[in-house]
């Protein structure tokens, strides 16, 4: 599989503070990847300097052979990388309508198309973004990004604070997504068993470094290693 966005001996982060250390990834393009690790390891950072939000200072990040290490984010953005940022980011005086319409970008979702991925939105479409309920902003943050046509989607703890019934929604959309689009997907999430069971690949960041980098599946089978790596035993016991 042709790499589709690649992380060349990329260190990173804010201003003097360096998070991500010489780290070198490369996702093929469709591919989904699950990108897990403890709480302040750097997977946040890393969509951020993905998407531009951070400071580049050794390596170079390319997407589909183009290196836009020193893109802005707006050119990223229009180049085809969306972001699902954990703080949703919704425009709480607009409707869902018109927060998927100042997305709009040609070759991305319609919003009848997101109405059909998310039927819920169709019957909030004239709600204000500050009238939605947590579950509702989420879906309105994913139909966003889908609405710009990304061909790489960085989903940050999409199903952080979701009632389980939402978070089989969210799934469920994102899975869809994956068969109908050829989009390179990156998921971070907390609750690592529900990453891994959505994403064929796992990649583990320990301190701004990738400490597990193969199968989701092998992952999920060694309890042991899960465990030393993110804590999955807590996290069950929790
Ligand atoms: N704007 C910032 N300025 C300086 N340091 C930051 C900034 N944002 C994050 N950091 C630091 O960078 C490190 C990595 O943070 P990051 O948010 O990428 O981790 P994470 O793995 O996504 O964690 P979490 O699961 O808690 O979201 C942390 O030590 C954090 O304190």
């Amino acid at each position: 599989m042709a790499n589709d966005l690649v992380f060349d001996h990329v260190t990173a982060g804010y201003g003097p503070t360096v998070v991500l250390d010489d780290l070198s990834l490369g996702v093929g393009a469709g591919e989904c990847l699950a990108l897990l690790g403890r709480n302040g390891v750097g997977k946040t950072t890393l969509l951020l300097t993905a998407m531009g939000h951070t400071v580049c200072s050794g390596g170079s990040v390319r997407l589909g052979g183009v290196d836009i290490t020193r893109w802005p984010i707006w050119k990223r953005s229009r180049f085809g990388v969306g972001l699902v940022p954990q703080e949703r980011e919704i425009f709480p005086s607009l409707s869902v309508e018109e927060n998927l319409q100042v997305a709009a970008r040609s070759g991305g979702f319609t919003v009848e198309q997101t109405y059909d991925l998310f039927p819920r939105l169709a019957e909030r479409r004239r709600n204000k973004g500050n009238q939605l309920s947590g579950g509702e902003q989420q879906m309105l943050s994913i139909g966003r990004a889908m609405m710009g046509g990304p061909k790489l989607l960085l989903l940050d703890e999409p199903m952080e604070g979701l009632a389980p019934v939402i978070v089989d929604i969210v799934i469920a959309a994102l899975h869809r997504i994956r068969q109908e689009q050829n989009i390179t997907m990156i998921l971070v999430e907390q609750q690592a068993r529900l990453a891994l069971e959505f994403a064929p690949r796992a990649v583990v960041l320990v301190r701004g470094r990738i400490a597990y980098d193969g199968s989701s599946a092998a992952l999920l089978d060694d309890q042991e290693r899960l465990d030393s790596l993110i804590g999955v035993r807590s996290e069950a016991a929790a």
